[in-house]
């Protein structure tokens, strides 16, 4: 329909005459040839536009984008609106009038023209806008994952990296990050068994987040702070920092010393446990990121007094398309639950129940010895992570790391993240 009426109202090859702003009621659709003669163009890089009342309606690339005309005068990129020095707009978007229409359209090979009732002239690069626009997005907000199970992760092979070319080159750094991101959990081998040496190794990706740990930890089974991560004691799987409004983007493990038996480490993809049960039980996924829970920490041992509260869902997905960011999951931190009336309350225990169940299948569990050398980054948005009690010393050092640096660092290495 739409190419029927476009060919009928083919413009003239080659005309480069501005289209004027056609009356109302007569919305023809214009073509601009994206080259001298449209018998040689490829029917994908031509270009049409038609005015509706309130958008401007733009074919390109096979792409058919609808724009809002606020949208447009608010993406001028002109001197006047927009610093190219800072990537900054100048324009005050709430000076723009809502009912604003462009006065003329007019297009060539590359460029959409747009004069604007003031006299204003934007230009949008025709490739700009089709990268920009919604329609020309697929709507992709997260970066590509594999969620795995142990046997997914196994089969995969997943290199780690060596030290020195993941401290000394951006393929190494970059080939980390790709795993990193792509599975949620990345090692690298033969750090220097120390704490300064594992600050170098996680500075290469980002910034160390500071808390109430401290910033670089070291932890022993000697009960120094009121929490089980230092005992012997085995922990169940979980993220950290449940209780922070924002929970700890990445965790970092590196273990310094172990004399004794045990103390293997456990990770499970908890998106992986999570497609489990929006598979099985949509009904249940969808409480899981309803119910508001809260997790708290409260501390009184030596000198260590605090009182940390986050509240948050157990799955935390983007409204705008339900997708999954985020997993708080910490049976040992969880609060009291006082957020919801005891009928909802039961049906969130039954939700919880079904998450834990896939958590817990011996097949999604993927067990890994930590040794001197071997640092371990974590997603900690996602996997969760585990240990198996020990026996003897056993000194880990680490240190969380924000999440927004490390995808700022991937993002400078041309992945997308
Ligand atoms: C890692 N480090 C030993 C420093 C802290 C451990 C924090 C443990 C806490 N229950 C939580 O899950 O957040
Ligand atoms: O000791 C370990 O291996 C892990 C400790 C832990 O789970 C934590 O600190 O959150």
């Amino acid at each position: 329909m739409w190419r029927r009426r476009l060919m009928r109202l083919l413009q003239p090859c080659g005309s480069s005459s501005p289209a004027l702003l056609q009356p109302p009621g007569d919305p023809r659709p214009v073509l601009a040839a994206a080259a001298r003669c449209h018998h040689t163009v490829p029917e994908s890089l031509k270009c049409a536009w038609q005015l509706h009342r309130d958008h401007l309606e733009l074919r390109y690339a096979n792409t058919l984008m609808r724009l809002d005309f606020v949208w447009l005068r608010d993406h001028c990129r002109s001197a006047s609106c927009y610093n190219t020095k800072t990537n900054q707009r100048s324009l005050d978007t709430a000076s723009v009038d809502l009912a604003i229409k462009p006065k003329a359209v007019r297009v060539d090979e590359t460029t959409l023209f747009l004069t604007w009732p003031d006299g204003h002239v934007t230009r949008y690069g025709l490739e700009w806008l089709v990268k920009n626009s919604y329609e020309g997005q697929k709507q992709q907000v997260m970066h590509p994952r594999i969620l795995w199970n142990a046997e997914i992760y196994r089969q995969a092979q997943v290199p780690s990296v060596d030290c020195r070319s993941f401290l000394e080159t951006d393929a190494g750094l970059k080939e980390f990050l790709q795993n990193f991101l792509l599975y949620g959990i990345a090692f690298v081998e033969n750090v220097a068994p120390t704490k300064e040496d594992t600050e170098i190794v996680a500075e290469r990706i980002s910034l160390i987040r500071e808390t109430i740990y401290g910033r670089m930890w070291y932890f022993t089974s000697d009960f120094s702070r009121g929490d089980t991560a230092y005992t012997k004691l085995a922990l169940d799987r979980h993220t950290d920092t449940t209780y922070f409004q924002e929970p700890c983007g990445i965790q970092v493990f590196h273990c310094l010393k172990h004399e004794g038996t045990g103390g293997r480490t456990l990770l499970v993809d908890g998106f992986y446990a999570a497609e489990q049960v929006l598979q099985r039980s949509p009904d249940q996924f969808e409480l899981l990121t309803k119910v508001p829970l809260k997790h708290e920490y409260v501390e009184n041992v030596g000198d260590c007094h605090n009182h940390m509260i986050g509240i948050g869902p157990v799955l935390n997905v983007y409204p705008w398309n339900n997708e999954l960011y985020l997993i708080r999951y910490n049976n040992y931190d969880r609060a009291v639950i006082n957020t919801v009336p005891y009928d909802v309350v039961h049906r969130w225990y039954a939700a919880h129940r079904t998450l834990t169940t896939e958590l817990r299948r011996p097949e999604n569990e993927l067990w890994v010895k930590l040794k001197p050398g071997k640092a371990l980054f974590i997603d900690n948005w996602r996997v969760l992570h585990g240990r198996e009690a020990f026996t003897g010393y056993r000194q880990l050092c680490g240190c969380y790391l924000t999440r927004d640096d490390v995808l700022n660092t991937a993002r400078l290495l041309g992945l997308q993240a």
